[in-house]
This record gives structure tokens, C-alpha cells and sequence, in this order.
């Protein structure tokens, strides 16, 4: 076989070779992966974690994963060096199961949002996900990354975060329409948690409810309308005794079953109380309509504020203050509540700022609850989340522990610093990956570089040598190197202590 593609990941060196027959082999640090599925898995992540992507530098394994993730034996004739993969092949590949719009690198298979309509369910034994979704793994990859609909800082960071967001956005690599059963993982609904809010009567009964929420939005006006995420649309209402909340409706391909996104954010919702989580006031799942009622939280979200959004730039301050208030939420989602809630989705365009810049974390789409036996450290379930804070581990080995909001933290914790997003690919080859980026310029002793252009504080370089350890800690490869949310919440609290000794100091 002549090795072909080198590229290294991390500390792994990853080739495709092709044999003599012209099958494709993928070799990572010299030895084969014997199991492809294994081996598109492990593709997948390199994509996922922006290892891999789609830019000239990388574009040659656009075809290599298309030849070895669709190769089922019978591909065997394909060029390895082609740095673009012809119509032709496309069109060959679409005929044999990996679709022409499954290209990695294309832009047709894009979907709106992550939530593919039949996304309902979950494996729990990896092995098992293989088979089915060995193609799922490697070709609906892209279909799942949406595009981003908000716009971005000024003027050619719109641009930044689209494409970033084309290619390295949400990542759900479950999209098949298999549906399981609940499993003991999953929190059963608590109906005496479920108790409304007494501002919303009856919730669950679909007329008054949908009505009462009907007049409290001017039916779904688009005036009343805050965004749009991959579950549907968020709207503010005020309801007739003055109380503001936000109205969340499903779109109409949300109606997957009972273990949909739906019924798992609700379930979970139910059941927190945490002053940095957004609260569930009320539900209805009837109908034609699936509604979340949840408080309303004034202030958008981090990453409109980190764009600039808003108008006045985030202090460090609050920036400190908020990465705390997150650290807590987790800490109670991971420690506090009824059982271990791994939330799944941390990233900035999730957490929600009050009037008075503190932070809640919202979305619970993807949370699901850890493992009920206490022996077990991990559930293995399918990967969820959005790309660019995807724990690796968790992408290659499908197993997933409260670590996995960790290293999200650490990632979400250089967002703040830094005001960058995760993947920006309109930025130089070296500043693509900001964790990586933001790494090298930590080891070349420039840590100021790293800071949010727009922060006007002067910031201690010792404090922010500490905070950007803590985010590495995070962000560690493996999840034993990770410290929890509860240490990384301690750790935070001393470090703004430094802080504001270092002011009053200065
Ligand atoms: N409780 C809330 N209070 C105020 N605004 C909210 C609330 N919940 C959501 N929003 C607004 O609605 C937008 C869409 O929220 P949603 O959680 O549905 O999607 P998202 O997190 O932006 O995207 P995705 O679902 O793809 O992760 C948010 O960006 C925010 O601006």
C-alpha cells in the first residue's frame, strides 16, 4: 500500500492507504483500523473536532471519506489523490448509499437546524449504533451541521461565523428513524413536579392553554417573535396578568413520538431549580401543538453580547461572573439534581444573560440524565451536540459523562476570553481552531493576544494565565485530565477573587 493524505490529529497520525487492490485502509500512527465502521467513527470526530475540515489545505479528505466511509468493497476503482471528487463520482456514490448531498464538504445536504425530524432516538450500546449508522456516521454528518441564523459582529465576522457554522455547527450524528424504547436512564416524567406555574392555568390541556397562549403572542405575531433554534420558534408573550415569559413552539416536524426532543426537555426541565437555569413554567403537548413555557430571560445571549450585539462590550468582570453562574448551573445539573444531568449543548448561543449580566443556561434539547448505576462512570448513547465543543472522546467512543459539558466549558470559557467563536475558518490556516490557536500563542508567552480586542480592561497577567490554564484543564483530550464542574466553579471563584484584588491593587 502507498500512504496516502498524512495528516495528524492531535498526537494521532492518520493516512489513508490504498491497497494494491485499491480498497482504501485508514492507518492511525501506523496501524490499520480494522473495523471500518470504527475507522468512519474515528473520521467523523477528526471532522467533528475541526481537525479535518473542508478548506483547500484539507479538501483531499473530502474524497477520502467519501471513498472509505461508503466503500463497501465493490468502490474500488476511485483515484485517492483526486483533490475534489468529480459529479461523476458523486452521482456513483449516490447510486451505492452515500448520497451526493452527503458530501462533507458540500453544501447541498445542509439542514436548517441540528434536530432532524426523526432524531428521536438513542443507542445505548455503541456497538449496536455501528451497523446502522455506519453510513449515518460518515455521510449525514453534514446534513445535520445547520446554518446559523444569527448575524455576527460587525462587519466580516457575519461572514466568520456563517461559514464556521456551515461547516463545524451542530453536530448530530443521529438521524436515523429508529426509535427506542425509554430506558432506564431516562427521567420519567414527575407529575407533582410538573405543578404549572399559577400564572399558567391548566397546562396540558391543549384548548386553554394553546389559547391563553394564543392571545399572549397575538397568535405566534412575529412581533412577539426572540429567535429560532433547531426546535422551533421562541416567541415573548406577556400573559393577562403581566408576567413575561418566553413561548417556545415546536416546529411541525418535532412531532417524532414520545421520546423526542419534546418530552426530553420537558422532563428534564421539570425537574431542575437553579437560579442559573432557565425555569420551566409550563407545557402543552396536545394537538397540533407541542409548547415549552419557560421563564424569560431579558438580556439575549452570550454570543450576541460577544458580537457586540448589545452595544457596550462585556467587562471582565462580568465575563468572570458569568463563567461562574455557568459553572454552577452545571455543577448542579452534574451533582444537585434528582439524578446526574448531562446537559449536552453548552455553548454561548445557549446561555442567556439577565438584566444584570448574569447568566442562565437554556436548551435542554440534548440533556439527558448520566448513568443510574452508580458503579457505571458513563452511558453510551449517540453524539449530540454542536461541533467545534464536542468532547473528542465522547465523539470517538460514544461514551458520554458529565466531562463531556467540561471540556464544552473549557471551549465556551476561551469563547469568553477571546470573544471568538470555536471555528472560524475565514481566519488564517493557524487560527481556524481557537482552542488550538489560542494554545500556541499561551506556550509563545503572547496570552494577551488572546483577549477580546474589545475588552478594554486591563486584565492581570496572572489571572489570566490561571483562567486560561483552567480552560485548558477543561478542554483536556481525555476526560480523566479534566477536573469537574464543581472544581472548575471553585477555581473560577478564586481567580476572580485575584481579580479584583488586582484592581483595587492597580
Ligand atoms: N427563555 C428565553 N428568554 C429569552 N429569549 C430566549 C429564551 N429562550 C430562547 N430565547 C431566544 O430564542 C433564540 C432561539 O432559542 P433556542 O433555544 O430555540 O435555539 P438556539 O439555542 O439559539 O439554537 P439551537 O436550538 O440550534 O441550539 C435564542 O437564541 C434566544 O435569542
Amino acid at each position: 500500500s502507498e500512504p496516502t493524505l498524512p495528516w495528524t490529529c492531535g498526537d494521532e497520525q492518520v493516512s489513508i492507504l490504498e491497497t494494491s487492490d485499491g480498497r482504501q485502509n485508514l492507518s492511525i500512527n501506523g496501524v490499520l483500523v480494522k473495523d471500518r465502521a470504527q475507522g468512519c467513527d474515528r473520521l467523523r470526530s477528526y471532522f467533528g473536532s475541526g481537525c479535518l475540515s473542508c478548506d483547500e489545505r484539507s479538501q483531499s479528505w473530502r474524497g477520502a471519506w467519501m471513498r472509505y466511509c461508503s466503500d463497501d468493497g465493490s468502490q474500488s476503482s476511485y483515484v485517492t489523490s483526486a483533490p475534489n471528487i468529480p459529479r461523476r463520482l458523486l452521482k456513483r456514490l449516490s447510486e451505492t448509499g452515500v448520497k451526493a448531498e452527503d458530501d462533507p464538504c458540500g453544501n447541498t445536504g445542509l439542514h436548517e437546524n441540528k434536530h432532524d425530524a426523526n432524531d428521536s432516538s438513542e443507542k445505548e450500546d455503541p456497538l449496536l449504533a455501528v451497523p446502522g449508522v455506519l453510513l449515518l456516521c460518515c455521510g449525514l454528518m453534514l446534513p445535520c451541521f445547520h446554518a446559523e441564523r444569527k448575524e455576527g459582529r460587525s462587519h466580516n465576522s457575519t461572514s466568520i461565523q456563517r461559514n464556521a457554522v456551515e461547516s463545524l455547527s451542530s453536530f448530530d450524528v443521529s438521524t436515523s428513524s429508529e426509535k427506542i424504547p425509554p430506558t432506564p436512564h431516562r427521567i420519567p416524567p414527575s407529575p407533582s413536579r410538573f405543578a404549572p406555574s399559577p400564572h399558567i392555568a391548566r397546562v396540558g390541556s391543549v384548548d386553554l392553554s394553546v389559547q391563553q397562549i394564543l392571545r399572549a403572542t397575538q397568535n405566534f405575531s412575529h412581533s412577539f417573535k426572540l429567535g429560532e433554534g433547531g426546535f422551533g420558534t421562541v416567541y415573548r408573550a406577556v400573559l393577562s396578568d403581566g408576567q413575561v415569559v418566553a413561548v417556545k413552539r415546536a416546529k411541525k416536524d418535532q412531532f417524532a413520538g414520545p421520546s423526542d426532543e419534546f418530552s426530553n426537555e420537558v422532563e428534564l426541565l421539570a425537574k431542575i431549580d437553579h437560579r442559573n437555569l432557565v425555569r420551566l413554567l409550563g407545557y402543552t403537548d396536545k394537538g397540533n401543538e407541542r409548547i415549552i413555557i419557560t421563564e424569560y430571560v431579558p438580556n439575549g445571549t452570550l454570543r450576541e453580547h460577544l458580537d457586540g450585539q448589545h452595544g457596550r462590550t462585556l467587562d471582565f468582570n462580568q465575563r468572570l461572573e458569568i463563567a461562574i453562574d455557568v459553572a454552577h448551573a452545571l455543577t448542579y445539573l452534574h451533582l444537585y439534581a434528582e439524578k446526574t444531568i448531562i446537559h449536552r449543548d453548552v455553548k454561548s448561543s445557549n446561555i442567556l444573560l439577565t438584566d444584570s449580566y448574569r447568566a442562565k443556561v437554556s436548551d435542554f434539547g440534548f440533556a439527558r440524565s448520566g448513568p443510574s448505576d452508580t458503579e457505571k462512570t458513563h452511558i453510551s448513547t449517540k453524539v449530540k451536540g454542536t461541533a467545534g465543543y464536542l468532547d473528542p472522546e465522547y465523539l470517538r467512543t460514544y461514551q458520554l459523562t458529565p466531562k463531556s459539558d467540561v471540556f464544552s466549558f473549557g471551549i465556551l470559557l476561551v469563547e469568553i476570553i477571546s470573544a471568538r467563536r470555536p471555528v472560524e475558518l475565514k481566519r488564517a490556516t493557524e487560527e481556524r481552531i481557537t482552542i488550538r490557536w489560542t494554545f500556541k500563542k499561551f506556550n509563545e508567552g503572547n496570552m494577551r493576544e488572546i483577549l477580546d480586542p474589545l475588552l478594554e480592561d486591563r486584565v492581570d497577567e496572572d489571572v489570566l494565565e490561571k483562567l486560561l490554564s483552567l480552560a485548558f484543564q477543561c478542554a483536556a483530550p481525555t476526560r480523566e485530565d479534566r477536573p469537574t464542574m464543581k472544581e472548575v466553579g471553585e477555581q473560577l471563584w478564586e481567580i476572580r477573587k485575584e481579580y479584583g484584588k488586582s484592581v483595587r491593587k492597580a
